[in-house]
């Protein structure tokens, strides 16, 4: 639960880290391109294509068309004259239409193959120098085992995942993470001390304990999810693919009833015209394009630098109820540093400094080196030898720390009501100036840290915090996209509800120990809502598991990052924030796209039977006054093909998103993509239209 990390890492603002994401992901457009057409043929393979099951018709209705232009009385149905073109063209229009939709997978798989390729070649084989009691040997970093230990040197590769033994040394985590400052790393520390193979040491040198075996790595795990390996459908996807299904065996059965209604009205129709019915009619442009929106909301993850394990839990993101955040470094900027030393009990301040740098020797926490820091600065010393004194080390569960000094005395710090504790236990007591100190601290939203040696309370410490810029909006957003937010936090419940109110949070739980996190978590889910949070530390895995969204920070210990389904290699908590609005965007988008590819198709039906029955003198059904029954076919499948690569762009960037209530979002989606995609047919088929008599087609 502590936020190490933050002190060291530069502060990287939001803004700078989109540049550098820019910069990283900025891929081969062209050679991007070239590669989605090659797939986009490999992917015809009748296998692949089977995973589409509206597709996989249109492709066997190519095959049948394409039989028909090569003997178009293959079935026995009468020939006009024109047939075999008229056919030819059928077949090529069908053909596009499968290759479009492959494409539109395609080219969304590519960023992600192209990033995995820049990833690979960052990994390669390494050289690692592995310690055998006392000696070293060279071995090549694919022979290194879990709980090998391993020392890498100023300029070399870390070869493999592992926690620093030894050693302090500056990292550059760029090939992982895409920011080029250097992040430090050191033993002890919960998180500052967990280090990623394919990473270089760019100063000193540290001794490394391997805590992955080869290929099972976090630059592994990496590549596999980015190139797609492990992607597989989410549950809403295989919901959507299961209806589009079934509307395609309603539909095939509605126009396979066609042929003995036209032979009875004395009109008979062709194989081909019943072909070209059916697949203006299934689903086919949401069919085209549901496997690309799904890939295109992971890889807008991605692009803001956060690994997601599955589709699924991007997915889960769009679905959350309820964000549970911790306060420090999540809310607030995290580097909590000493401001004041308020002294009480009638002690000077420069005493209350002394007992605060002798209880803070040991803390290496960014709070523990900045009261040290203070405390040197009022000129506070030690009288005692360091090497005789003993740390006793934060725990979010005590709330104290503290040193054993030599002669069996006890310097503590921390939350106020834990040292009160401390201090009954030891015999002493407390004055009332003790909580007007610890007030007037909590009602600046600051924490205090109470100091005591012994049975006896010296002062209180002020450590000073501040809130995110823009906080506030980010959840007035969420609240109107109907997201509840709750700050949890180990601080006591004024400094809780001051800071909640300045945030804007809709609830807050203070004095919050690690069990508590997960208790949250599961009431909530017990309500029925989905529940996402964010952590690093190792006490936050459970947490983070049970979580229907667990985002862990990349500065996080290895069970943090292992428990959770997503990890966000900037380290920044609020990003779940974005994320929240990606999966709502995933959401609608894939939602107006099936709106509109169902609205598309009834437009069609207005183009297609009224061509069909043209003999019977149906005239007046033409809504559309199109030429002729086969430029009234020919155009209704060119749109229904173009329509495919049109909505690409579409598909890939997700709908514009505003943040509305699911209700507001669904009428707003129904009104421009539900009527829309009524309208827009009639005018692009009737363009067509012109555009086939023009050129003299049929
Ligand atoms: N280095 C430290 N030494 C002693 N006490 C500390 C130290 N750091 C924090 N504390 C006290 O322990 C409490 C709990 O710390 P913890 O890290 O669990 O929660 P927090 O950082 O205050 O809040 P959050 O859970 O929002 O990050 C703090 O509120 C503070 O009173
Ligand atoms: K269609
Ligand atoms: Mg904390």
């Amino acid at each position: 639960m502590k936020t190490e990390q933050k002190s060291k890492l530069p502060h990287q603002p939001s803004r700078s880290n989109h540049r550098q994401q820019k910069k990283r992901k900025r891929v081969n457009t062209q050679g991007l391109y070239k590669r989605a057409i090659k797939d986009a043929f490999i992917k015809l393979n009748p296998r692949i294509m089977l995973k589409n099951p509206v597709m996989f018709v249109v492709w066997v209705e190519t095959i049948i068309t394409a039989l028909l232009t090569l003997n178009p009385a293959l079935f026995g149905t009468v020939s006009g004259e024109n047939q075999r073109l008229f056919n030819g063209l059928v077949t090529i229009i069908l053909f596009l239409t499968v290759l479009f939709a492959n494409f539109a997978e395609a080219v969304a798989e590519g960023r992600g193959k192209a990033q995995a390729d820049s990833l690979r070649s960052t990994k390669g084989d390494t050289i690692a120098h592995r310690l055998l009691n006392g000696s070293t040997e060279e071995v090549s970093s694919t022979e290194l085992r879990k709980g090998d230990r391993v020392k890498v040197s100023t300029g070399e590769m870390i070869p493999a995942d592992g926690e620093v033994l030894e050693g302090v040394a500056s990292v550059d985590e760029s090939a992982i993470t895409g920011e080029s400052a250097p992040v430090l790393k050191e033993p002890g520390s919960d998180v500052a001390s967990s280090v990623t193979g394919g990473t270089k040491v760019i100063s000193d040198e540290l001794i490394i304990k391997v805590t992955a075996d080869p290929g099972k790595g976090f630059l592994e795990r990496m590549i596999s999810l980015v190139e797609g390996a492990e992607r597989s459908k989410t549950p809403n996807e295989i919901a959507l693919t299961v209806l589009l299904a079934v509307l395609t065996q309603v539909l095939l059965v509605v126009v396979a009833t066609i042929p003995p209604i036209a032979n009875y009205v004395g009109s008979p129709v062709g194989i081909v015209t019943l072909v070209a019915l059916l697949v203006a009619l299934i689903p086919t442009t949401i069919g085209g394009l549901l496997s690309a929106i799904g890939i295109a909301g992971m890889d807008r993850v991605a692009q803001f630098n956060v690994v997601a394990t599955s589709g699924r839990a991007v997915e889960a993101c769009g679905d959350i109820n309820t964000l549970v955040l911790d306060k420090t470094g999540t809310i607030t900027l995290g580097n909590r540093l000493a401001e004041e030393f308020i002294s009480v009990n009638g002690h000077s301040q420069q005493e209350v400094a002394e007992i605060a740098l002798a209880s803070s020797l040991f803390d290496n926490t960014p709070e523990g080196k900045s009261i040290v820091k203070l405390a040197k600065q009022l000129g506070a010393k030690t009288d005692f030898r360091e090497t005789e004194a003993e740390g006793v080390e934060f725990s979010a569960r005590t709330r104290m720390s503290g040193t054993n000094l030599p002669d069996g005395s006890e310097a503590r710090k921390g939350a106020v009501d834990a040292i009160k504790g401390f201090v009954r236990s030891r015999g002493g007591d407390f004055k009332a100036d003790l909580d007007h100190a610890y007030e007037k601290v909590s009602r600046l939203g600051g924490t205090p840290l109470a100091v005591a040696l012994n049975g006896e309370v010296y002062g209180v410490i002020y450590l000073k915090d501040i809130i995110k810029p823009g906080m506030r909006e980010r959840f007035d957003q969420l609240r109107r996209m109907g997201v509840r937010s709750v700050m949890l936090t180990g601080d006591n419940r004024i400094t809780a509800s001051v800071i909640a109110q300045e945030a804007g949070v809709d609830d807050y739980i203070a004095e919050a120990t690690p069990e508590d996190k997960i208790r949250v978590i599961q009431q909530e889910q017990g309500k029925g809502k989905l529940v996402a949070m964010t952590g690093d530390g190792t006490n936050d895995a459970p947490a983070l598991a049970q979580a229907n969204v667990g985002l862990a920070m990349n500065s996080g210990t290895q069970a943090a990052k292992e428990a959770a389904n997503m990890v966000d290699l900037d380290s920044d908590p609020t990003k779940l924030i974005d994320l929240v609005t990606i999966g709502k965007q995933l959401l609608i988008t894939r939602g107006a796209l099936t709106t509109f590819s169902l609205a598309n198709d009834i437009a069609k039906y207005f183009a297609i039977i009224p061509a069909m029955f043209a003999s019977l003198g149906l005239g007046s059904l033409n809504l559309m006054g199109l030429a002729s029954a086969q430029s009234a076919i020919l155009s209704a499948l060119i749109y229904n093909a173009l329509i495919i690569p049109i909505l690409i762009p579409l598909a890939l960037t997700g709908v514009k998103f505003r943040p509305l209530t699911a209700n507001q979002l669904l009428q707003r989606n129904i009104l421009i993509y539900g009527l829309g995609g009524i309208i827009a047919p009639f005018i692009g088929i009737k363009l067509i239209d012109w555009g086939i008599v023009a050129i003299g087609l049929v």
